[in-house]
């Protein structure tokens, strides 16, 4: 165990909606320091309780410049603290400190190179070129219209470009600095550089939060709040569920017992592979209900997509309940809930950000629940789970996966759910990802399967005539699942899967290859 907090080098992130602030928080956890978002109009008692290091000031959709838009709370500029205002944020604290905004039709968007005038701290030895008088040049990403036109007392302006005269401000003695540009995206070059320098030179953080700290952190955490208490946890194989079993295996052993159920609906050899991997390898405690009948008798005739998910979600429940009924002594319910989770239902919530979905796991559990819950990773982003997965020793191959949607084949077969469709399904997606993994693309791509139309289409094969179905495989590249664009794979890939599926896969007669990006088209069929 730590003989430190790691939470307690800290920053505060405001939110104002931006599209983008999740990836201010991903940058800073990068450096290795932890920090929170919240939303912008957080009372002045939680933000001196919640004691950062330092206050981000986030981006937003709204315009500085229209009135009732959102502004920080006055308290940010009172407690002594830093403040690095990015984009919106940098325009609402020049309007609160009495600086001038002006809004504009005009929207600047893309690739932009600022000037740096004058040396401070946050660009501090930072350059991606030198113009002729021997000033820093940066190559940064722009994304706004409204822009500071003059800058509130005490402040300087450090950087320019011709259309945006303040591209940065800093008020030397409060440590309050602000810059129109968007350090966040991968884009602006240098970012990751500006966050170090705030956040552990100007902020004075130091970088405690590693995998490793995470790990034995969140051991500390799980066996103070469980006690001597049994747990039970739902094992998917999939990455959340597989790195909070291996945690939880590790901070209260015997006291876990994990159910992982084969509801028929699963890619080949998953239930073999994740009973080998956490019961024979790991000595973790798995049972497995094999409820395959169960789930196929209950979606027999069902060709609705959404009845066909509520089905396998309220069965998904029953088995649940009548394992934990046979086990005594059960308290608590452990998720593989993760930070986007949380912070995308909150701001389904309060209507902050524009785009989201609720998710089931936070905002959809009943109210009676008799198990409370163990969350050990609330706190992290999908890229931190998988660093830690490593951490606990998990092999590549089960960090790395993709994922695997809980009504798993039943939305990847079109209409009804038979078992012979499943079989058929399970054998071409199979075919595809081995593929996949031998062209050297599975780590290339996000997310790949295959899909079952239950279309018959005719087919030649040797002399014969074969009428049979039609798969369709889709391979996509993405970095938040909101948006994805198809992967381009290479044909010789495309050929030899097409080819190998049907040789193989007596009942396929033709294989067709998804070019739908998301949106309009979902990365699932159904
Ligand atoms: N076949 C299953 N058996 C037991 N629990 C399951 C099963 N499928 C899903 N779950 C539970 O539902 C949760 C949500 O599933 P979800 O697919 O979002 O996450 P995951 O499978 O852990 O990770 P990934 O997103 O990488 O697939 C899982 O964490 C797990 O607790
Ligand atoms: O656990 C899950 N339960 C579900 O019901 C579900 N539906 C879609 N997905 C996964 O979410 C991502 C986005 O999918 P869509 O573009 O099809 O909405 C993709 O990664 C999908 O695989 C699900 N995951
Ligand atoms: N990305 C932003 O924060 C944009 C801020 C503001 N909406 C503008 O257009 O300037
Ligand atoms: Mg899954």
């Amino acid at each position: 165990m730590t003989d430190y907090d790691i939470h307690s080098h800290r920053l505060l992130i405001l939110d104002f909606g931006s599209q983008y602030t999740q990836l201010i928080a991903r940058r800073i956890r990068e450096v290795g320091v932890y920090c929170e978002i919240r939303a912008w109009d957080m009372s002045e008692q939680e933000i001196r309780d919640f004691n950062p290091k330092g206050i981000i000031l986030a981006g937003s959709p709204e315009s500085v410049t229209e009135q009732n838009s959102p502004r920080a709370p006055e308290v940010v500029y009172e407690l002594g603290l830093p403040v690095l205002g990015i984009c919106y944020g940098m325009q609402t604290m020049a309007a609160q400190m009495g600086g001038q905004v002006e809004g504009s039709e005009h929207r600047e968007f893309g690739y932009a190179q600022i000037t740096v005038n004058s040396e401070n701290p946050l660009l501090h030895d930072i350059k991606d070129h030198v113009d002729h008088d021997g000033n820093a040049l940066l190559d940064v990403w722009m994304s706004h219209g409204d822009k500071v036109i003059s800058v509130p007392e005490g402040f300087e302006i450090f950087a320019s470009t011709d259309s945006c005269p303040v591209a940065g401000m800093v008020h030397r003695e409060k440590q309050f600095f602000g810059v129109q540009f968007h350090p966040e995206v991968t884009h602006t070059k240098q970012g990751k550089r500006i966050f170090e320098h705030f956040v552990l030179e100007i902020c004075g953080c130091d970088p405690l939060w590693t995998p490793a700290n995470i790990v034995d952190d969140a051991i500390a955490r799980v066996k103070k709040q469980v006690g001597d208490d049994q747990v039970l946890l739902g094992l998917s194989g999939g990455v959340d569920s597989s790195v909070v079993a291996a945690l939880l295996h590790r901070a209260i052993g015997d006291q876990l017992t994990c159910v992982f159920v084969d509801n028929g609906l699963l890619r080949k050899n998953e239930g073999d592979q994740v009973m080998d991997m956490f019961a024979k390898n790991m000595g973790v405690k798995v049972i497995r209900s094999d409820s395959e009948e169960l789930f196929l008798s209950r979606l027999k005739g069902v060709e609705d997509p959404e009845q066909k998910r509520k089905i396998i979600g309220n069965t998904f429940i029953e088995v649940f309940d009548e394992e934990a009924a046979k086990l005594s002594n059960v308290k608590w319910l452990a998720q593989g809930t993760i930070y986007p989770d949380v912070i995308e239902s909150a701001a389904a919530k309060t209507g902050k950000a524009h785009v989201i979905k609720s998710h089931h796991n936070v905002g959809g559990l009943p109210d009676d629940m008799a198990l409370e819950l163990v969350e050990p990773l609330r706190e992290l982003f999908k890229d931190e789970v998988r660093a830690i997965g490593l951490e606990l020793g998990l092999p590549h191959e089960m960090v790395f996966r993709h994922p695997f949607p809980g009504p798993g084949l039943g939305v990847r077969i079109l209409g009804e759910v038979k078992k012979e469709y499943a079989n058929i399904l399970r054998e071409a997606d199979a075919i595809f990802i081995e593929e996949l993994r031998n062209f050297g693309w599975y780590d290339k791509t996000s997310q790949a399967f295959a899909v079952f139309v239950p279309v018959k289409s005719v087919g030649v094969v040797g002399d014969g005539r074969r009428y049979a179905w039609v798969i369709a495989i889709r391979a996509v590249e993405t970095v938040d699942f909101m948006t994805a664009r198809w992967a381009h794979l290479p044909y010789e890939l495309l050929e030899k899967v097409s080819s190998r599926i049907i040789n193989e896969i007596e009942d396929v007669s033709r294989v067709t290859y998804d070019i739908s990006s998301k949106p309009p088209a979902t990365i699932e069929w159904e």
